[in-house]
């Protein structure tokens, strides 16, 4: 049985009814968020972030893009500071000590705990943390294969426990050719209203069936108009989503000055489905792909 009650949550949010147990139920574990570049996959990992943690979870969000520079403001939090690059010494440093050891069961006997992480390279609020790989800050500095194989030693080094740790990737495929997947758990695949994203999905799908890793899919970003041909496009192909976050003219506005992403009802209530869909396994209820095609 379901016990529905209601929770005030801080930040300015509204009273809003939760499931209790959507917070003892949530293992996520380890989760890459991937998706097409600008299908919104800062945009899903700030907002299941900023969710589950009002829900009572313990969150990371760790920033594996090398180039962008919002999230910690989609967040509503500090910035961090340093990346974990910059705090281990920088490129050159990582080139050489990464490449066998910068985190490894010789330097860290237990699991290392982001709390444990020094304050110049973290950024917290609540159960909220964010920690930042590294960025390419210098013109012909070099490629990114060294931050991903920084972020590949780092997160199998973390404590998992109840945590929650949400890796949002960049754009490119850069964590599948370099296996980022060997130390995460599952998949959140996010999929916005274009062909390129669909392929891109089956591609995921096939990968991750053939590692036999969980993978999830939330539409993002699609207007009304496409829903039709996205929900026939998607049956097609044998994708069945978790949850739709619509387009939301709101996040544009908060993207164009910086802010925080509102999270108003109608986002929390699309946000509260996809995570209790992703609990429990669950898909789409058919209604909303036979609404859809009709
Ligand atoms: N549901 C939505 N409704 C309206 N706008 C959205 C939505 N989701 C994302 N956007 C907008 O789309 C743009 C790209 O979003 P975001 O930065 O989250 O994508 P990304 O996949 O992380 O991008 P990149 O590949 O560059 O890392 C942003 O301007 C964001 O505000």
């Amino acid at each position: 049985m379901f016990l529905l009650f209601v929770c005030y949550y801080p930040s300015g949010l509204e009273f809003y009814p939760a499931f209790s147990f959507l917070c003892e139920v949530l293992r996520l574990g380890k989760v890459i968020v991937c998706g097409k570049g600008g299908s919104g996959k800062s945009t899903v990992t700030a907002l299941l972030a900023r969710y589950l943690v009002v829900s009572g979870r313990s969150v990371c969000v760790i920033d594996a893009d090398e180039s962008n520079t919002c999230l910690y403001r989609m967040v509503d939090l500090p910035h961090p500071g340093r990346t974990l690059a910059e705090e281990l010494g920088g490129r050159p440093a990582i080139v050489k000590n990464c490449s066998s050891v910068c985190f490894d069961e010789t330097n860290f006997p237990q699991k290392l705990h982001v709390k444990d992480l020094p304050c110049s390279c973290t950024s917290c609020r609540d159960n909220l943390y964010l920690v930042s790989i590294g960025k390419i800050k210098e013109m012909g500095e070099g490629c990114s294969c060294v931050m991903t194989d920084l972020a590949k030693q780092f997160i199998s080094m973390l404590y998992a426990g109840s945590w929650t740790y949400l890796i949002d990737t960049g754009s490119s495929m850069e964590h599948i050719g370099r296996s980022l997947y060997d130390v995460c758990d599952a998949f959140l695949m996010v999929i916005d209203g274009t062909w390129e994203s669909l392929e891109l999905a089956v591609k995921m799908k096939e990968f991750a069936e053939r590692l036999n890793k969980k993978i999830y899919w939330v539409l993002n970003k699609v207007k009304d108009s496409n829903l039709t041909f996205m929900a026939k496009a998607l049956e097609e192909r044998g994708l069945k989503p978790q949850g739709v976050v619509p387009y939301i003219s709101l996040f544009e506005e908060a993207a164009l000055r910086g802010n925080p992403l509102p999270l108003q009802k109608e986002v929390i209530r699309n946000i509260e489905s996809l995570a209790s869909a992703l609990a429990f396994g669950s898909q789409l209820e058919s209604a909303f792909i036979t609404s859809c095609m009709k």
